[in-house]
């Protein structure tokens, strides 16, 4: 059996082999990459403080992100982004807009989430006429990843409608 094999058969499960061949942390979500039970739960249990069911499975704060934090902060960034994008932009803001999308498949840290990204962006390539197609666009890419990770679709038909004033006691003022 190969070393990568060999390797991949002790994973735990949801733990991500980057292109380099070993655990990929940034590709990882926290939960599946953390010992099951770490050396500070465990004196907590120890102590009566925690149950053994109920170690939080958050990061502590002086941890870089995993592959879901991340890709919420970046989602949040990018649909932003495209709701205070111009619905008739310059040639130079399309550019702009362009290159970062473009720059996500090379830049973006977790490997395999970049490559399929890439990947989708050969056949979808981004549409960046106005803010309505670039919102659109985003949310349809978003739901490709929803679906593949088996979460709820978002319904793109709303998209803007999350940066609409909400009702009058739902300010977000
Ligand atoms: C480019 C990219 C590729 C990724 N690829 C992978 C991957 O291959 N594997 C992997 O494990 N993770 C991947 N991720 C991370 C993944 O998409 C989620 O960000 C992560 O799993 C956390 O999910 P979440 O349920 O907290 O909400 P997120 O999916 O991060 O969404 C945040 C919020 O955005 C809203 N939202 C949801 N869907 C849409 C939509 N379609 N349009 C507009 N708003 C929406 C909802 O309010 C949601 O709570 C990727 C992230 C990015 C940015």
């Amino acid at each position: 059996m190969s070393d990568a094999s060999d390797r991949s058969q002790k994973l735990p499960p949801g733990m991500v082999i980057g292109p380099d061949g070993k655990p990929c942390k940034i590709c990882t979500a926290f939960r599946n990459w953390k010992p099951k039970t770490s050396t500070a739960s465990m004196a907590a249990i120890a102590a009566g403080r925690l149950q053994s069911d109920q170690e939080p499975d958050t990061r502590p704060a002086y941890c870089p992100p995993d592959v879901e934090q991340l890709g919420r902060a970046t989602w949040t960034f990018l649909h932003t982004t495209a709701a205070y994008y111009p619905e008739r932009p310059t040639p130079n803001q399309r550019a702009n807009m362009l290159n970062l999308l473009h720059s996500l498949p090379i830049l973006y840290p977790c490997s395999h989430c970049a490559s399929h990204l890439g990947e989708v962006m050969k056949t979808n390539p981004p549409d960046v006429s106005g803010q309505f197609a670039l919102s659109r666009w985003l949310c349809e890419r978003h739901n490709e990843v929803n679906e593949r990770l088996g979460k709820k679709l978002f319904d793109c038909s709303k998209t803007d409608e999350r940066w609409k004033d909400g009702p009058p006691d739902g300010s977000c003022d």
